[in-house]
């Protein structure tokens, strides 16, 4: 391990990952196999999420081939130095921010999504002009394996290395030193990373879970609610970060609530679920008997079938449900959507302002008014008002969690910026020095009102402003000379 990081460094400070056109180039690379590539791709996610290929098309392959669209036609604009304000003591000199790449990161990835969530950040990471190893989970062995052996064809072997493996390579990599990490996965481990990445004070993207929302108000289209909710909950079979966890809603919504989404259900995946082509599977044995344990004790109103041989969960609704139960005190990343009742949108957000800040928050309303106040009153790592899931979708919108649903952001300019610094530079010339005696010892009051007025008057670059800062600067030189 360490000597493939070395490895890595070594072709890192070689300054290859650098230049524009050799990143346009690695992003144009990995398209290239996204497209050739689409039916191996595909077929592994479709194996490891029992999940069709059409749904592994749209739910995953979109999501990268879109990133790497953005990248390739923003990375000029994104790469290049943006000229910063000057003060009236650096108003001759330039002055600029430079994004800069960080140097050897590492991705971890997890299996829910286990092509956009590697990949994704990937992309962001050559967007930078970084060096990167990527680690997939190994829950998802097949997406995990395709990647081993694409990614060496198609990208620079000695910038771009796959690790495969459980926790002990996981272990064994967070030893290594990177200048970046970006996680994605549960909490706890996310606790692990931090740990290890605090021991050479690398920096961390954390993008974890948590029980995300859904407040339906009274004044609402029910139907047009329950859709929309159903959809993001049961796809991928309830294992998506950001799916609605549970819904608050007032008591006598409940019962139509259940209806709505029964009709739903039955009008996406037909009258025999299981034999639908776009409903998944539980990923493991472990996860189906922990979402089997968070059904004990609770009134199902709807689905609650399972068939362990094949990880079957059918959609479940719960209602009335107790707030201190089982279900309500973990995140559920699974088809069981539990209705927890409240008086009124005030009960809702004490609700949601008691418990963790949660990687998304869904509200549902007529009234945008309500929508808006629910967002200022509460925190969470994204929001979309009448829809779920969507926000995930806008990569101008930055995706990450915020508490303990995480830190950081990425997707689009914000992956950029997450792998990048943004290196202030300020470039003088040797002249001036009349000027800059104000800062030289020994210091007095004189002194201290110049550098007031030299350094609390912004400069911008308007033409006249100029001309007029022009005069003042070369008068109050002249002044300045004279008295100190
Ligand atoms: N915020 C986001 O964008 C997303 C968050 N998630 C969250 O991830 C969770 C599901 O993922 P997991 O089951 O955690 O995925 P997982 O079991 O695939 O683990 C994620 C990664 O952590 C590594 N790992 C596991 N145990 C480790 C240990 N002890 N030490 C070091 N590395 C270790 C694995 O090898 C894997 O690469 C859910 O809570 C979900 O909400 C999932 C997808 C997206
Ligand atoms: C056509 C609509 C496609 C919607 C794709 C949604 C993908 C959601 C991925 C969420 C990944 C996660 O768990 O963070």
């Amino acid at each position: 391990m360490e000597r493939q990081v070395l490895r890595l460094r070594q072709a890192f400070r070689s300054g290859r990952s650098r230049p524009l056109r050799f990143r346009l180039q690695q992003l144009e690379a990995l398209r290239r196999m996204v497209q050739e590539r689409e039916k191996e791709i595909l077929a592994a996610i479709a194996a490891d999420l029992s999940k069709s290929e059409l749904n592994a098309y749209s739910h995953e392959v979109i999501t990268i081939l879109g990133e790497i669209d953005f990248m390739l036609g923003n990375l000029p604009e994104l790469a290049s130095a943006r000229p910063a304000k000057k003060n009236l003591l650096t108003m001759m000199d330039e002055a600029y921010v430079q994004p800069e790449p960080l140097g050897v990161v590492l991705i971890i990835g997890a299996w829910n999504y286990p092509f956009v969530l590697t990949m994704q950040p990937l992309v962001g990471a050559i967007a930078a002009g970084n060096a990167a190893i990527v680690k997939p989970s190994e829950l998802s062995e097949n997406t995990a394996k395709i990647l081993a052996e694409l990614l060496p064809q198609y990208l620079d072997q000695d910038l771009y290395a796959i690790v495969n493996g459980g926790i002990p390579e996981t272990t064994e990599l967070l030893k290594q030193r990177f200048d970046h990490i970006l996680y994605t996965g549960n909490t706890a481990v996310g606790k692990i990373v931090m740990e290890a990445a605090a021991k050479h004070l690398t920096p961390v993207t954390l993008e974890l879970g948590g029980k995300s929302p859904c407040y339906i108000d009274r004044d609402c289209d029910l139907d047009v609610a329950c859709r929309r909710i159903a959809w993001g909950k049961y796809m991928n079979c309830g294992q998506t970060c950001i799916a609605p966890d549970y819904i608050l809603c007032e008591a006598s919504l409940q019962n139509q609530i259940v209806q709505k989404i029964k009709e739903t259900v039955k009008d996406f995946y037909g009258e025999n679920i299981k034999a639908s082509p776009d409903y998944e599977r539980i990923i493991n044995l472990r996860h189906f008997k922990r979402l089997q344990s968070l059904l004990k004790g609770q009134k199902i109103a709807f689905g609650g079938e399972m068939d362990e041989a094949t990880r079957y969960l059918a959609p479940t609704i719960l209602t009335d449900v107790d707030p201190n139960s089982k279900v309500m005190q973990e995140e559920i990343f699974g088809p069981i959507l539990p209705i927890v009742s409240v008086k009124n949108v005030d009960e809702a957000i004490n609700f949601i302002n008691d418990r963790e800040k949660p990687l998304a928050l869904y509200v549902f309303s007529r009234n945008n008014k309500l929508i808006k106040r629910v967002i200022d009153e509460t925190s969470s790592g994204g929001v979309t008002g009448n829809d779920v899931i969507m926000h995930f979708t806008v990569n101008s919108l930055p995706f990450g969690g915020v508490g303990a649903s995480g830190m950081g952001a990425y997707h689009g300019k914000y992956s950029f910026d997450t792998f990048s610094h943004q290196r202030p530079c300020l470039l003088k010339g040797l002249k001036g020095e009349s000027v800059n005696k104000l800062r030289y010892p020994p210091n007095s009051e004189s002194k201290v009102s110049w550098a007031k007025f030299f350094l609390l008057k912004q400069f911008n670059k308007g033409r006249l402003g100029m001309l007029l800062f022009v005069c003042l600067v070369a008068v109050a030189a002249v002044i300045v000379k004279d008295q100190l």
